[in-house]
C-alpha cells in the first residue's frame, strides 16, 4: 500500500490527503477496525463527541504502537457545548475520553446559527490552541458567510472546513471560496454512504479504464479536486481498497464527467437550518 500523501494547512501543519471516518465504529470491534486501518496506512482518524467513540479512537491510537506524532486525531465540539468556556471544557473532556494529551484537529461540528454562539466557540478554540490542547482548529458544515464572520471577528481563518461532499454534491462554489482563503476542504460521507452512487455508469466505465473499483474512482475524484475524503469502513479489505487511490490519476475531463452527477445535498443537512446538539 503506498503511503497516503500529505498537504500543508494554513497554520503550517501537515494534514493527510485521505483519512478514516469512524462514525458507528464502537466497542472492541470498533477498536479492532480502527487499528486495522492504521496498520493499512491510515494516519488521519475522524471522531466527534457525538459519535460516542472517542474512547475507542484513543485506545486504537495506543494499540497501534505507532508514535503519537505519526497520527492525526480529529474531534468535534457538539452544539450543546457552544460558547467560549464551554468549548474549552468540551476539548478537555474529549482529551480525557481519548486519553490523549493533544487533539491534532479540533472542529466545530455544526454552526447551529439559531444558537448564535459559533464565534464565541471559535474564540474558545483559539485559546485552546494557544494552551496547546489542540494543534489545528477548523470547522465543519460552515457556509462562506460564516467562515468570513469567523475570520473578520477574530483574525483567525479556520484551517479546515469539513462538509458534505461527494459526486452528487460537489460543492464547487464553496470549494472555490476555500481555495481563495487557504482553507482545506474535507469531505464527509465521501462515498455518499454507499448509496446508488457506486453503481453509476460513468464510475463503472472509468473503473474499467483505470483497472480499479468504482469506489476508488470516487475517492480519487476527491483527491483530484483537492479535498480530503474520510471514508468509513469497518472492513479491512474495504479500508485498503479505499486508501489505495494514489497510484493512478483522473484526467480533467474525467473529473468533470464525475462532477456532472451533481444532484444536491442528500440528507437535508443545510448548515443554515440544520441544528445538531
Ligand atoms: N462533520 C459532519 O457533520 C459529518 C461527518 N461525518 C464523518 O465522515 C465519515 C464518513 O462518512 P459516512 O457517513 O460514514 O459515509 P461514507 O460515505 O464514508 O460511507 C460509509 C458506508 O460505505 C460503506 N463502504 C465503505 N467503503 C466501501 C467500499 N470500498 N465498498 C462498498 N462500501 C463501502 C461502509 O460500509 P462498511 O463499514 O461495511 O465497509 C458504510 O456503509 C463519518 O464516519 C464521519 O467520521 C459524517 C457525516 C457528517
Ligand atoms: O455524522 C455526523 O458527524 C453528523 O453530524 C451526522 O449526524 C449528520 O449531521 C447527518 O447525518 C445529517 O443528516
Amino acid at each position: 500500500m503506498p503511503q497516503i500523501p500529505t498537504v500543508t494547512l494554513n497554520d503550517g501543519t501537515s494534514f493527510a490527503e485521505l483519512g478514516l471516518g469512524t462514525y458507528n465504529l464502537r466497542g472492541e470491534d470498533g477498536i479492532a477496525a480502527i487499528v486495522a486501518a492504521i496498520e493499512s496506512g491510515y494516519r488521519l482518524l475522524d471522531t466527534a463527541v457525538n459519535y460516542e467513540n472517542e474512547r475507542e479512537v484513543g485506545e486504537a491510537v495506543r494499540r497501534s504502537g505507532l508514535d503519537r506524532d505519526a497520527l492525526l486525531v480529529t474531534s468535534k465540539i457538539p452544539g450543546r457545548h457552544h460558547g467560549y468556556n464551554e468549548a474549552i471544557a468540551s476539548i478537555e473532556g474529549s482529551l480525557a475520553t481519548l486519553g490523549l494529551d493533544r487533539i491534532d484537529l479540533q472542529l466545530i461540528h455544526w454552526p447551529n446559527p439559531s444558537v448564535g454562539k459559533y464565534v464565541d466557540t471559535w474564540r474558545g478554540m483559539i485559546e485552546a490552541r494557544e494552551r496547546g490542547l489542540v494543534r489545528s482548529i477548523g470547522v465543519s458544515n460552515f457556509t462562506e458567510a460564516m467562515l468570513t464572520e469567523l475570520a473578520d471577528e477574530t483574525g483567525v481563518t479556520p484551517a479546515v472546513n469539513q462538509v458534505e461532499l461527494h459526486p452528487y454534491f460537489p460543492q464547487d462554489a464553496l470549494r472555490a471560496f476555500h481555495t481563495a482563503h487557504g482553507i482545506r476542504t474535507e469531505s464527509w460521507s465521501p462515498l455518499a454512504r454507499r448509496s446508488e452512487l457506486l453503481t453509476e455508469q460513468i464510475l463503472i466505465e472509468l473503473a474499467e479504464i483505470h483497472a480499479v473499483t468504482p469506489t476508488q474512482i470516487v475517492l480519487r475524484w476527491h483527491v483530484e479536486i483537492g479535498s480530503t475524503p474520510i471514508p468509513k469502513s469497518a472492513d479491512v479489505e474495504r479500508q485498503r481498497e479505499n486508501a489505495d487511490v494514489f497510484g493512478f490519476s483522473l484526467t480533467d475531463e474525467q473529473v468533470v464527467a464525475i462532477s456532472a452527477l451533481e444532484r444536491g445535498r442528500l440528507w437535508g443537512g443545510d448548515p443554515n437550518t440544520h441544528e445538531e446538539m
